[in-house]
């Protein structure tokens, strides 16, 4: 632990003495808390709010990026499954499960995973994800080691859940957890916010933290030992997706490059998705907020979107790789939310606007740090069922649909 001087210093060096000017009220546990925190802090962060403008902003010259089609892959799918199959028996796949978050836009106050989407039995989203899995590991008859980022917002209930319901039949000897690192929330002048007067706003430090975190809690050793080359790493909240799919793992390895994402062709130019493209030659995400509008509608000779391929957060990485990529700094975005705080009086305000910034390192940025990666085309009412929202376009409603017709009981 620091002592409160060098806590002090550390503040001032960063213009964040604030964080302190209640240190004198607080009982003993309470400055031990707030002291364990500005320990952990990475503040350098902060520099972000001045360089934004600079770094994040200037982006190279874009190309589109074609894929492995659903047609090629229909007409290969033995060879690629078969490929992937040996790597899975012979132990040399992993996945990694992106679940930091929480149910917060579905109204839900838990983590995403422990959303209820079944209606007449119950069915969670984090059951989905391993009855997904369970398909391959019945194909093979391997079981995939399996690693679950949690946040410390939602580890205590994730863990417990899972061990609740039994790791819904998974083997839980394959199954690690670890728990993303965090990043510290600032206001518009870039002062970092309180949530009480001991407690530092801090929030997931972005979905790009999964492979630091995971070298951090010491995962990495284990993985190396098991002779794992691939990762594959996928988000909470789709439903339909196939895990260490074998279709996908033999693509890539069959076709050489270092890493592979899967997409769908874009339903229309505002898809919320990011796509995937070259930059200055380079594989790279552009995310959909972050398109300019020529990019979004450009058509190709064909009448196509000229950049199609939206990629669904599933995604092949080389261990060997992101070894050596793990010490370059991932680019820092600084994103704009609502971000609860306390008032001078200590009450704790739930703004409903965005009040302040939050930084955030992006999974998909790693794809940029590639030498390769293939697109691999997946059929999208198959393999997508994102649930971003309650209602609407990509939510819970959409979910249940295409949960239903790909015959699954909800
Ligand atoms: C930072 C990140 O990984 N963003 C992902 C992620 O976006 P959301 O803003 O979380 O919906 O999921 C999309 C797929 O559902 C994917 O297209 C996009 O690239």
């Amino acid at each position: 632990m620091i002592d409160r001087d060098k806590a002090f210093r550390t503040l001032s060096e960063y213009g964040q003495e604030h964080l302190m000017a209640h240190y004198d009220e607080l009982d003993e546990s309470e400055k031990k808390d707030l002291l364990d925190q500005i320990g952990i802090i990475d503040f350098s962060v902060l520099d972000n709010l001045d360089a934004e403008k600079n770094s994040n902003s200037v982006r190279g010259v874009f190309e589109p990026l074609g894929a492995v089609t659903i047609d090629d892959i229909a007409s290969n799918s033995v060879n690629y499954e078969k490929t992937g199959i040996e790597a899975i028996k012979s132990g040399r796949v992993a996945a990694v499960l992106l679940a930091g978050g929480q149910g917060t836009r579905l109204g839900f106050d838990k983590p995403k995973g422990m959303f209820n989407i079944g209606v007449d039995k119950e069915l969670y989203i984090f059951q989905c994800l391993i009855n997904n899995m369970l398909d391959v590991v019945k194909l093979t008859g391997a079981w995939i080691p399996l690693y679950i980022m949690t946040s410390e917002k939602n580890h205590n209930e994730t863990t417990a859940f899972f061990a609740e319901k039994n790791y819904f039949g998974y083997d839980h000897g394959y199954i690690r957890f670890f728990i993303q690192d965090m990043a510290p929330s600032v206001d518009f002048n870039g002062k970092i916010m309180m949530e009480s007067r001991s407690r530092i706003s801090v929030s997931p430090n972005g979905n790009g933290g999964w492979f630091s975190s995971l070298v951090r809690a010491g995962l990495l050793d284990e993985i190396k030992e098991k002779g794992v080359e691939w990762i594959n790493v996928f988000a909470v909240d789709n439903v339909l997706q196939r895990i260490a799919d074998p279709g996908f793992v033999g693509a890539v390895i069959e076709s050489g490059m270092q890493s592979g994402s899967k997409v769908v062709s874009k339903a229309f130019p505002e898809e919320r998705v990011g796509v995937l493209c070259l930059e200055d030659g380079m594989p790279s995400i552009v995310e959909y907020y972050e398109m300019t509008e020529e990019m979004r509608t450009l058509r190709n000779e064909k009448g196509e979107l000229a950049y199609k391929y939206g990629v669904i957060l599933n995604y092949l990485f080389n261990v060997e790789k992101l070894e050596e990529i793990c010490d370059r700094k991932l680019p820092i975005h600084v994103v704009e939310k609502k971000i609860p705080y306390m008032a001078e009086n200590g009450e704790l305000i739930k703004p409903d606007t965005p009040n302040g910034h939050k930084f955030e390192t992006l999974v998909l940025d790693m794809v940029h740090m590639q030498d390769s990666c293939l697109a691999y085309e997946v059929v999208r009412e198959k393999e997508f069922a994102p649930v971003k929202n309650a209602t609407g376009t990509d939510s819970v409603d959409s979910a249940r649909e295409l949960l239903k017709a790909n015959g699954i009981e909800i």
